[in-house]
């Protein structure tokens, strides 16, 4: 999938901005405060529904505007020619609308299903540093987009673990009375654990290739964690901790509990780790993910990287960028110079298409791609107001 088009009103200081753009690299560039993260914001509001930066929706609408409208044209891949409107609008209020191909939806994941994203930014970082939920949510990410059964059976799994607490926290607790929660809870949990297995093990071995070249860390260790004790069922498990359970007021372990631990010779990443190479290997995680995506559905995902030259030199820029490259997704790379970003990419080649776009003050200008030795200068295009 890639984004062919893209108008945005009253997002942040984007007054109104509409943009054709490149299938592969689309290049943002503009000072600080110009607005270039607000413009990933925008596409982030056609996949999610919201930023990623914040779920206050009132703090992504203009200052003294109403609402906020995004709207795409979304090309399908391996169709170049099959073309699907998608569009969002959200107000102060907390209403709005989700459209997508001229029919009006009720929840993002349909957004999010048709314009798969990965984002990597600041908070990109925590997947190494933050608590297991990000991880679980990364991996889940995967396993949501190549399996069609996933989203019902992760409902059904926290639906579950909620009844299973609310018993947990009454004053008298009958046994026999969690007995049928629990053996459906732990059936539901085995075949989340069996999908998110599986989808590990391919992810792995993707990644390993990746990195095998790239990133010389030693002792570099992934595993999944599957919330509960390796050796013991899920049921052995609920059975075995429930007085535990019973004192604690919930389910201590299960699939809510899952993650992956990312570690170098048994210590985490995090702390060993420079933050330059914190930043490629979180990438490698990202890129390794689209290309299984990309392997399993034969679709691409969009790449959203906010400011990419930030903590990696010029050697590491070049080894993102030229991931990155040879996916053939389409990427929106941003960052303060020009020529920086144009410089991290391989020598322009014929499979790739590729834009340029000057951010200033909330205004957004089509560049001329050119070789980077080149000045760009803004041709008429103006699309800013
Ligand atoms: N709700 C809003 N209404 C109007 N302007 C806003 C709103 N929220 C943020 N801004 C302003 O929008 C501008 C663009 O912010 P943005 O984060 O997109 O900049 P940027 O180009 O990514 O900057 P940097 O390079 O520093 O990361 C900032 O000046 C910010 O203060």
């Amino acid at each position: 999938m890639s984004l062919k088009r893209l108008s945005v009103q009253n997002l942040r200081n984007l007054s109104y901005v509409d943009l054709e753009l490149a299938e592969h690299l689309n290049i943002i560039y503009g000072a600080n405060g110009s607005g270039k993260t607000s413009l990933l914001e925008a596409i982030s509001v056609l996949s999610l529904g919201r930023s990623f930066r914040s779920r206050k929706i009132k703090s992504l609408i203009k200052s003294e505007q109403e609402q906020l409208t995004v709207f795409g044209r979304l090309v399908v891949d391996g169709e170049q020619s099959v073309e699907m409107p998608v569009g969002v609008s959200r107000d102060r209020q907390g209403g709005g609308q989700i459209k997508v191909d001229g029919c009006t939806v009720s929840s993002a994941s349909q957004l999010t299903e048709h314009l798969p994203l990965q984002i990597m930014n600041g908070h990109s970082f925590q997947l190494l540093e933050g608590a297991p939920q990000v991880r679980r949510q990364f991996m889940d990410w995967l396993v949501f987009h190549v399996e069609p059964g996933f989203l019902s059976l992760w409902k059904d799994v926290q639906k579950l673990l909620k009844q299973r607490n609310s018993v947990l926290r009454r004053d008298k607790i009958d046994p026999l009375l969690l007995a049928p929660w629990d053996k459906e809870l732990a059936v539901k949990a085995t075949q989340l654990d069996q999908m998110r297995q599986q989808v590990f093990d391919r992810f792995l071995a993707r990644f390993k290739a990746l990195v095998e070249d790239f990133i010389a860390i030693d002792g570099l260790m992934l595993s999944y964690y599957r919330g509960w004790d390796r050796e013991q069922s899920y049921s052995e498990c609920l059975e075995a901790g429930l007085n535990r359970d019973i004192d604690l007021g919930y389910t201590r372990v299960g699939p809510h509990r899952a993650d992956i631990r990312i570690g170098i010779l048994k210590q985490p990443a995090a702390e060993v780790l420079s933050r330059g190479q914190q930043k490629l290997l979180v990438s490698a995680l990202r890129i390794a993910q689209g290309a299984v995506f990309q392997e399993i559905t034969g679709r691409r995902c969009v790449y959203l990287i906010d400011d990419l030259p930030a903590e990696l030199d010029s050697h590491y820029r070049e080894v993102l960028a030229g991931w990155l490259d040879r996916l053939q997704s389409q990427v929106f790379v941003t960052g303060v110079e020009r020529d920086v970003l144009i410089s991290a990419w391989p020598v322009q080649s014929k499979e790739r298409t590729q834009s340029v776009f000057h951010v200033e003050h909330g205004m957004v200008t089509t560049c001329e791609t050119a070789p980077v030795d080149t000045v760009n200068k803004p041709t008429e295009y103006e699309v800013g107001q």
